[in-house]
């Protein structure tokens, strides 16, 4: 019998290949557990309303009425909803004549996109082009459409961070090109480090490979730092004089829990440094309205910047984008509150700052406390999460665990994982999906559950990892 096109071993295998480590294993058995009955906190992924996140009440206002426009009609419309979340829904649906029914243009509504140059504007201090603004359905979709634009074949290399989010090594992995990994420096805070990444260039060229791009995650995921100017400026010189393109990937730029290490754009950077650099780098940038004190990663929301791509490039990433019609409607009225939340002197003004900053201020207080936390533990170390929404702690761990991995045919850092999930109901994402050195162990949380459950995470892990060191290493602590 012939084999039919769907048929597994017919597919295209660069579809076989992609793996996801987020909803890996770990995941599945924490699923499974779930439907046994287990009590799962599930903290493998950053999805904050998913963990109890009360979503910020303006945005939803302003979506509920694009959605159901006929409540503007209604005589009693004010006393349900605040004048500028009223006026605000108005000013969305001017800009979208068709309503949220309708397709918009595949790169998004042209007010939208204004309202998103002017927001970077006001942030880097440099005029911003809506024209050269893309929204899309969340950050992972622009983050597709470039690296698809970018990858010719495989021996076209993508410089990517290790760790790293697994969206880049999935999607370089589907478009069939090289992901060239680059290793963070755990002992420097996860900074990057030019002298080994020029060797893994200089490797990675000697192989036949054509390094094209570099991928930043700013701040972190999964390892939580924010880079300094001083590193950026570095970079942008490498990508520079290397003639790699830059994407920068910065959609927990709100995310930042040490004023000492604020967020700083690339694009500000760049412009910053001037003529040549700011006129000869080509960088795209990715935001989103799932992360921030927004959360909002159900409603798709995202975009991306193109700084000097030139005008031919940009109108072959529209005719792409325009193969999926429409980025979703309600997401890009997210992005344009998020972009343009109330102002001092609005309605909603007070009640939308406090919301906003009880959330951050609360994942502020979980960061540190989920660092502690692990640094108190035996076997432990942890830098501390500067930003975004992870902690990324190193396990030590005894060479007697490693073989007992070996014996249940796991990577170490599964077989911790699994172990943790079984004993303590935590279910986290081992450091193998993201990439680590080698021989080095770690595992990723998220610092989202409810800030009063903290103490008791925190005790529950301390006494596993504390049982689990005691089988491992064959002794008691004192
Ligand atoms: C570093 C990074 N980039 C992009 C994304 C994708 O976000 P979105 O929901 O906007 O697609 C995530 C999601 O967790 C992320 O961590």
């Amino acid at each position: 019998m012939a084999r039919k096109p769907l048929d597994y071993d017919q597919l295209n295998e660069n579809v076989k290949k992609v793996q996801y480590a987020v909803r890996g294993e770990l995941y599945l058995r924490a699923s499974e557990l779930q439907k046994e009955g287990k009590k799962i906190i599930f903290t493998n992924v950053g999805n904050p309303h998913a963990l109890g996140q009360k979503p910020l009440t303006f945005p939803r206002q302003v979506v509920a009425l694009c959605q159901a426009p006929f409540l503007l009609d209604d005589p009693n419309v004010g006393l349900m909803f605040p004048a500028d979340a009223i006026a605000r829904a108005k000013h969305y649906l001017s800009l979208a004549p068709g309503g949220l029914g309708a397709y918009s243009d595949s790169r998004g509504i042209p007010g939208i996109r204004k309202e998103v140059a002017d927001f970077i504007q006001r942030r880097d201090g440099y005029p911003s082009d809506p024209e050269l603004i893309y929204l899309t359905d969340g950050a992972s979709k622009g983050v597709m459409q470039m690296l698809n634009a970018i990858i010719r074949n495989e021996r076209d290399g993508i410089l990517v961070p290790v760790p790293q989010y697994p969206l880049y090594s999935a999607a370089i992995s589907l478009f069939g090109g090289s992901l060239v990994p680059y290793y963070l420096e755990e002992e420097a805070n996860w900074g990057l480090d030019f002298v080994n990444i020029r060797q893994t260039v200089a490797e990675a060229r000697s192989k036949g490979i054509t390094v094209r791009a570099m991928v930043i995650i700013n701040p972190g995921n999964p390892t939580g730092q924010c880079l300094s100017e001083a590193n950026i400026k570095e970079l942008l010189q490498f990508c520079y004089h290397e003639n790699l393109a830059l994407l920068a990937d910065e959609v927990y730029q709100q995310n930042i829990y040490q004023d000492e290490r604020p967020f700083i754009s690339a694009r500000k950077v760049l412009f910053d440094m001037g003529p040549p650099l700011s006129r000869e780098v080509q960088l795209v940038s990715f935001h989103t309205v799932s992360k921030g004190f927004w959360g909002e990663c159900g409603q798709r929301g995202g975009y991306f910047e193109m700084t000097n791509l030139p005008p031919k490039t940009v109108d072959e990433i529209y005719k792409v984008a325009s193969i999926a019609l429409s980025p979703n409607v309600p997401g890009q009225i997210f992005m344009g509150v998020m972009v343009n939340p109330p102002k001092p002197g609005d309605n909603s003004y007070l009640k939308f700052a406090a919301e906003s900053k009880s959330i951050l201020e609360s994942m502020r207080r979980r960061a540190r406390m989920m660092t502690d936390g692990f640094n108190s533990c035996r076997n432990i170390v942890c830098n501390f999460t500067e930003g975004a929404m992870y902690s990324f702690p190193q396990i030590r761990l005894p060479p007697r665990a490693i073989e007992a991995a070996k014996r249940a045919g796991k990577a170490p850092d599964v077989f911790y994982c699994l172990k943790l999930l079984e004993a303590t109901g935590i279910s986290t994402v081992p450091g193998s999906g993201f990439g680590q050195k080698e021989g080095v162990f770690h595992l990723r949380t998220t610092i989202l559950p409810a800030e009063e459950d903290f103490p008791a995470i925190i005790s529950s892990f301390k006494k596993f990892n504390d049982s689990f060191m005691d089988q491992y290493e064959g002794y008691s602590r004192m």
